[in-house]
């Protein structure tokens, strides 16, 4: 008896924020938000915090603009089926499946993404991968604050809001703890604020130029990581901390620690925003038909 061939997948990880990988160079794939849900399933599919579907540029619709400067398309999914604009994890996640697939040299890859096209540097060996994040867009209130809130565990804080290709709500608080067991998403008002939803990271400071966070993801609850996350909550925490490269003309860097590791993040005077991380693939196999009918 022969069954129907499966679709070959891979699985990796970024500071355990983990992604289940699909080469589809020629996006022939129908990816229901029903099949990425059930994908990422942790007891009946394969299991993680999103999907990762590498696409030729020229063969999807969202990326044929950019494929003169990219090959290959992150075409992201969150747990839940949604569709994102940007993956920071896992854009470094796809750098170095490029890399081992034979699909890029280490050094420079240029990715395409729905937030525009990112440039990722691998190191030799492709466990470490620095991506150019491009610039946040943030507005520059006079108290450095928005007046936005997120109330979450019986607490209430103000937010700092963030754009690093997708939304970001950042939140100071005195300990990590307060956030509860974030099985909810946290209640961000005033709603209009984000009316596609948002990403809320947690902070707190650990030293000079050193913070530590907790996230829970539109579409995904909350990770051990955020890569996005993790460039808005540092840029938020530098100008918090009165720096600003673009001013300044010099650039700055924390670290920010996440659940699932460490993470360096660089704003420069030109405004990108540089993230260096592990990238991992720890498995790959085959999908059960029944999972991607
Ligand atoms: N984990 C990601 C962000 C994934 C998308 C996010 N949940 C959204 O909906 O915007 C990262 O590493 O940046």
């Amino acid at each position: 008896m022969t069954s129907a061939p499966g679709v070959p997948f891979l699985k990796g990880h970024g500071t355990e924020n983990d992604f289940v990988i699909i080469p589809d160079p020629d996006g022939l794939l129908d990816l229901t938000p029903e099949a990425v849900a059930r994908l990422c399933d942790r007891r009946a599919g394969i299991g993680g915090d999103g999907v990762l579907r590498v696409v030729r540029s020229a063969a999807h619709p969202e990326a044929k603009d950019m494929a003169d400067e990219a090959e290959w398309f992150m075409d992201y999914r969150n747990s839940d089926g949604s569709i994102a604009e940007m993956c920071g994890n896992g854009a470094r996640v796809f750098a170095r499946h490029l890399e081992r697939a034979g699909l890029a040299r280490p050094g420079e890859v240029a990715i395409a993404t729905r937030a525009g096209v990112r440039k990722a540097h691998i190191a030799e060996g492709g466990g470490h991968v620095t991506i150019a994040m491009g610039a946040a867009q943030l507005t520059e209130p006079d108290d450095g604050m928005d007046e936005i809130t997120v109330s979450v565990a019986g607490h209430t804080w103000p937010v700092r809001k963030v754009g690093m290709g997708n939304p970001h709500a950042v939140a100071f608080v005195s300990d990590l703890a307060d956030a509860g067991r974030l099985l909810e998403a946290p209640t961000v008002r005033p709603a209009a604020a984000y009316p596609d939803g948002v990403n809320v990271e947690f902070v707190v400071s650990r030293g000079p130029r050193h913070v530590a966070l907790r996230v829970h993801e539109r579409g995904a609850g909350e990770t051990r990581s955020c890569g996005t996350g993790a460039c808005a909550v540092m840029v938020a925490a530098a100008r918090r901390d009165g720096a600003d490269p673009r001013r300044d003309g010099a650039s700055v860097t924390y670290t920010v620690d996440v659940p699932g590791g460490r993470l360096e993040i660089t704003e420069r005077p030109d405004g990108e925003i540089e993230m260096a991380g592990p990238a991992v693939i720890v498995a790959e196999g085959t999908i059960d038909p029944a999972l991607l009918p």
